[in-house]
């Protein structure tokens, strides 16, 4: 497809993310030195800022799957939480159509309330009318599998492993269209036949025309799921492009 038939769904200019990391009780956290701070303009000494994202560029397009690779701390999801609009760029900018979608390993559930009632109140939360809602939770328990070994869908999620509830959470977000659909190493932590299940309706989501970031340490993951790929190191982008292509040089960078 010509470049300019493609529709873009993110595009990210030279965004730059800083967390700002408060270290509280001490004296100069007063409000008196708060107040002086403010009149003389002058930086607070027991704020750390961290630059995780350096002036990042790119554009995504509709029916694109990107894997986002690079070492621990490289900020690939500080990138991913700020495309789901989770956190402000401090410079540059990020646009995006219509709502991203993060799914993280670390999507809110509720513990105390059984898997089935976290897959209504999900999918609710997501936009679904309640008739619809009632069409898939079967569907969605069935796909994540965590009824495979006794009825666990009837028990709170606190009773899950970390693999169960990634796979519900997993599965409830890909029961819906996403135009931008974000995900964090979900794929790894469930089993290798979940993988597979979610690889293919990550490949589904794909031609039901949305675009697809996907976070992995997996390199299986990303090759299977992904023919682009963006690797970051250290907050800047060091390749975009074919996934071969950019993780044959990360492989070279990771050898070193
Ligand atoms: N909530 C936070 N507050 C302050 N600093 C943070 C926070 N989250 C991440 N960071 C810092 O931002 C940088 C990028 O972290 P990020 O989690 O985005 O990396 P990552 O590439 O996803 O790493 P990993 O592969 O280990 O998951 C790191 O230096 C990290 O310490």
């Amino acid at each position: 497809m010509a470049d300019n038939e493609r529709i873009p769904t993110v595009i990210a200019d030279e965004a730059h993310i800083v967390y700002k990391i408060h270290q509280a009780g001490s004296v100069s956290s007063s409000p008196l030195a708060s107040f002086k701070r403010l009149t003389t303009r002058a930086k607070n000494a027991n704020i750390r800022e961290v630059h995780a994202v350096k002036g990042v560029s790119f554009v995504a397009y509709k029916g694109e799957a990107i894997g986002l690779i690079g070492t621990n701390g490289s900020g690939k999801s500080t990138l991913l939480r700020a495309v789901a609009g989770l956190l402000p760029v401090s410079s540059g900018a990020i646009y995006a159509a219509g709502q991203p979608s993060l799914l993280g390993v670390n999507a809110a559930l509720m513990n105390e309330l059984p898997g089935d009632r976290n897959v209504e109140l999900g999918c609710l939360a997501m936009g679904m009318s309640p008739a619809e809602v009632q069409a898939k939770r079967d569907a969605i328990i069935e796909f994540s599998g965590i009824n495979d070994k006794g009825d666990f869908s009837s028990l709170p999620m606190r009773t899950y492993s970390s693999g169960m509830s990634a796979r519900l959470r997993f599965s409830i977000a890909a029961a819906k269209k996403h135009d931008v659909l974000l995900i964090d190493e979900a794929l790894a932590t469930g089993d290798a036949k979940f993988r597979k299940r979610s690889e293919a309706r990550v490949r589904e989501l794909r031609q039901e025309a949305g675009t697809v970031f996907l976070v992995s340490h997996s390199e299986q993951s990303i090759r299977d799921t992904c023919e682009r790929c963006i690797w970051l190191e250290a907050g800047v982008i060091r390749a975009d492009g074919p996934t071969g292509e950019v993780m044959k040089e990360y492989e070279a960078f990771s050898r070193r």
